[in-house]
């Protein structure tokens, strides 16, 4: 089909078959995956991930595609007509495997949206800008660890794979690419219940990220605080690990249940 890209909806098409097949390898797609594809545009990844499956749900915004994708591949695919970042995951199931080559124009708001449906979710395979990758993977004391790092290393075990260069899409991205490999914790690092709260906590300190804890997290921990909990309140935010963010979310959440 002859398709004009979309801007608005991050149309970058996969259209190098030896980059398609190493992303295919590294999935490893077996008959009983339950697996869905965001975003499949005109099929680069979807036709060799269905050579290997029984079925594959996908979900995709724009309506020529779906219409497209429902005439070539009627039978084996399962299309929802949706905006993902709306989607709710639940409908399909559990043990999901979830893989796409993300419009990049979201994909920081659908990473937040996904970890909403992490206990339904096995593992997930994403193709996103280098540099969202390489900040999702930091370690604290790096220019790239940030909110994101934090928020998403609490939910997923994560990891860089391939870089792709901009040539492997049509039209080319004026940014280089990565495949990043997501999975659940068992548990995460803080509780369910604290998360509203160290988000927040997570928020501020980076909200300045050049200033002192002791001055970006004053409205939430004394100098008294910051001394139980061994934490020097003259760190900033890209200094602290997950860990010491989870200890001081227990630490305020213990202090407001004390507050009643
Ligand atoms: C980067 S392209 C990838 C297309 C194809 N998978 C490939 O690799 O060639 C992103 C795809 O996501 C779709 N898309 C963009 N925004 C979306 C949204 N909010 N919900 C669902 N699909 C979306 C686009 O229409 C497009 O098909």
């Amino acid at each position: 089909m002859r398709h004009v890209p979309r801007k608005r909806f991050g149309q970058h098409f996969l259209i190098d078959p030896t980059i398609i097949h190493k992303i295919v390898a590294l999935i490893r797609p077996v008959d009983s995956d339950c697996m869905v594809e965001i975003g499949p545009g005109l099929g680069a990844l979807t036709q060799p991930l269905l050579e290997k499956l029984p079925t594959l749900q996908v979900i995709e915004i724009d309506r020529d595609i779906v219409s497209y994708l429902s005439k070539y591949y009627a039978e084996k695919l399962i299309i929802h007509a949706a905006d993902v970042l709306k989607f709710d995951f639940a409908v399909l199931g559990n043990d999901l495997r979830i893989v796409g080559n993300l419009p990049y124009n979201i994909s920081t708001p659908l990473l937040f949206h996904l970890a909403k449906f992490c206990h339904l979710i096995t593992d997930m395979y994403f193709m996103l800008q280098l540099e969202v990758v390489e900040r999702m993977v930091a370690q604290p004391a790096t220019a790239d660890y940030g909110r994101l790092s934090v928020m998403l290393q609490n939910r997923f075990i994560m990891e860089q794979l391939l870089v792709i260069p901009a040539e492997a899409f049509d039209p080319p991205p004026r940014v280089q690419s990565a495949i990043v490999y997501m999975r659940p914790r068992a548990a995460p690092i803080v509780p369910p219940e604290q998360e509203q709260l160290f988000n927040e906590l997570v928020l501020a300190a980076f909200s300045q990220r050049r200033k002192m804890l002791r001055n970006t997290l004053r409205q939430y921990l004394t100098a008294a605080d910051f001394d139980q909990l061994r934490i020097d309140p003259e760190l900033r935010a890209e200094n602290l690990s997950l860990e010491q963010y989870a200890v001081m979310t227990q630490h305020i959440h213990t202090l407001n249940q004390l507050k009643g």
